[in-house]
């Protein structure tokens, strides 16, 4: 049974809480979008797909259990609560994106004068479920287009090895993943003989979330502490490294999960093939190139701690920035669910 970071059924939202796995697997009920707002700024859900899905559901479980006197007061909340969840997370951009459209949506629905407030509140929370299987769908397009460009640069009937970062799997999306999805397409093949995961310091996301999907789809892999990156590229035969994004620019900048930008450089010091994998969900067409990109700074404890455990000593200063900018000079190719792009002609795609 594929592993599912979220659960909605008959208008009830529940979350597998990921600051409790590997451990233990709870699913937490999100009824509103102050609960959602909680658990995405917890990171008791996260990944950038993940964090738009969750938020724009806890919208859609919100109005669903309200009546609404008129479209515009529908709207007004509408409107409100999006800008909210926003807050919840700076860097990725999927929850901005998803914001944008449905606000213009409700705007769009409560000008139209053929439909009464109780089908604009259907109509609504329609669009918002459709993303749950709309991500499914990119997922699995990224996957197989990514498959085959890391194959297409292999001598034939040759099986692969490929280093990943973070966790970009079922519990970062709706499921199947992006990085993750590649891996999973590339395994459904019988081309893939090992994936090198990095644990992903402070959160660990690979050693406690994507050592978990590996080892639960069976799928041969190693994990690896962060600075051992460029030793494994040395001696492991690394064939190319598959990293997820939070936020791309329109020049192919790429936002990630902190320690991404140094496994570039280390990649492209071992003339190894980078690419990073992301639906359009996750490109910033109002984003020339990565400067301006936001980035996110965690609480020391993530660092100082694990569990209730001290690990650093009291009183040293921490700096805890949750991502990182790769430049697009370091990305051989950006893996979306329309195609492999190299980074300098994503601008001419349309968004
Ligand atoms: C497909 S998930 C994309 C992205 O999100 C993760 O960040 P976080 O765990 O802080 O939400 C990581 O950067 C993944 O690559």
């Amino acid at each position: 049974m594929a592993l599912q970071s979220i659960k909605y059924e008959n208008n009830c939202l529940t979350i597998l809480d990921q600051l409790l796995l590997p451990g233990e697997s709870k699913y937490i009920v999100v009824q509103n979008v102050e609960d959602g707002w909680q658990v995405i700024n917890k990171m008791q859900v996260r990944g950038a797909p993940a964090i738009a899905i969750v938020g724009c559901l806890s919208l859609a479980v919100e109005i669903h259990a309200k009546k609404f006197e008129s479209k515009q007061a529908l709207c007004e909340v509408i409107e409100k609560q999006l800008n909210y969840l926003i807050s919840s997370r700076p860097t990725a951009v999927n929850m901005k994106l998803a914001a944008n459209d449905l606000i213009s949506l409700a705007k769009q629905l409560t000008f139209d004068g053929s439909i009464g407030v109780t089908d604009m509140k259907a109509r609504f929370i329609t669009v918002i479920e459709k993303m749950l299987e709309d991500d499914i769908a990119d997922n699995k397009a990224i996957g197989e287009f990514g498959a085959q460009s890391i194959l297409s640069k292999q001598p034939e009937n040759t099986m692969v090895r490929i280093l990943t970062h973070c966790n970009t799997g079922s519990l970062a999306t709706a499921g199947y993943g992006t990085a993750l999805g590649v891996i999973r397409s590339l395994y459904s093949k019988n081309k893939l003989e090992r994936v090198y995961c990095t644990e992903t310091r402070p959160y660990n996301q690979g050693a406690r979330l994507t050592a978990f999907e590996l080892v639960h789809d069976k799928i041969p892999a190693t994990l690896i502490v962060d600075s051992m990156v460029a030793s494994a590229m040395k001696n492991k035969k690394i064939s190319a490294v598959v990293v997820g994004a939070d936020r791309v620019a329109l020049n192919g900048d790429t936002a990630n999960k902190i320690g991404t930008y140094q496994i570039a450089i280390l990649a492209k010091h071992h003339n190894i093939p980078f690419y990073v994998a992301a639906p359009f969900t996750s490109i910033d067409s109002n984003m020339k190139n990565g400067n301006g990109i936001v980035i996110e700074e965690r609480p020391e404890t993530e660092m100082t701690f694990i569990g209730d455990y001290r690990i650093a000593a009291q009183g040293i200063t921490c700096w805890n920035p949750a991502f990182d900018v790769t430049p697009s000079s370091l990305i051989t190719g950006i893996i979306t669910e329309r195609g492999v792009f190299e980074p300098s002609r994503l601008a001419d795609v349309k968004m």
